[in-house]
């Protein structure tokens, strides 16, 4: 079984651009957790507004466990999809987890709800999340840019292929 790739990572440090990036150089199909939520129950800043973070949390868990089931995709999660352990560990089932990293000062933070009030509401956000995000990851890549994070993916990827199976040898 070929594992998938996961990329978790802060709202806004680039997880969803990197996923694509490493996508195109796979030649494998990328599935972003938000873009799932989006097609199926809208705009995401609304879903907060009009349901409630509970109702957004639910649709989030339904499209992370459907995307574990898959095999050599790349997944890009949402800022909180770790949130729920049930999630990670569906995840980390079937896939290889790297955390993408960026100074807390360059994430974007438009149309991401959790994000507003700037720098400060993102250091709590970061101190909520660290050891979440650190006991999940199998590997840690620095998002200096989209095209070096997804070349140290690849990277990576290539060093656990390499450690596969042993060769049969007669005895
Ligand atoms: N290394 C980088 N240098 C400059 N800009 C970047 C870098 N990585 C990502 N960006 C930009 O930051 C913005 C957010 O990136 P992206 O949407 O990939 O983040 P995300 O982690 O998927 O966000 P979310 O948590 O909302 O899903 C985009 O405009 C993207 O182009
Ligand atoms: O960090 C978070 O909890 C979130 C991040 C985004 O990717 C979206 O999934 C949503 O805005 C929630
Ligand atoms: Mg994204």
């Amino acid at each position: 079984m070929t594992k998938n790739i996961v990329i978790i990572g802060m709202p806004g440090a680039g997880k969803t651009s990197v996923a694509e990036a490493v996508a195109e150089k796979l030649h494998r199909k990328c599935i972003d957790i938000d873009t799932e939520i989006i097609k199926k129950h809208g705009n995401i800043a609304k879903i907060f507004e009009q349901q409630g973070e509970k109702a957004f949390r639910a649709y989030e868990k339904d499209a992370v466990i459907e995307a574990a089931k898959q095999e050599a995709v790349v997944i890009a999660t949402g800022g909180g999809s770790l949130l729920d352990p049930e999630n990670t560990e569906a995840l980390k089932r079937t896939g290889t987890l790297y955390w993408i990293t960026r100074p807390l000062e360059e994430l974007a933070t438009d149309g991401r709800p959790l994000s507003k009030g700037g720098i400060e509401t993102l250091k709590k956000l970061y101190r909520d999340r660290k050891s979440i995000y650190e006991a999940a990851a199998d590997e840690i890549v620095e998002n200096t840019t989209i095209e070096e994070a997804a070349r140290a993916i690849l990277a990576a990827e290539k060093l656990q292929n390499n450690k596969k199976e042993p060769p049969v040898i007669e005895l």
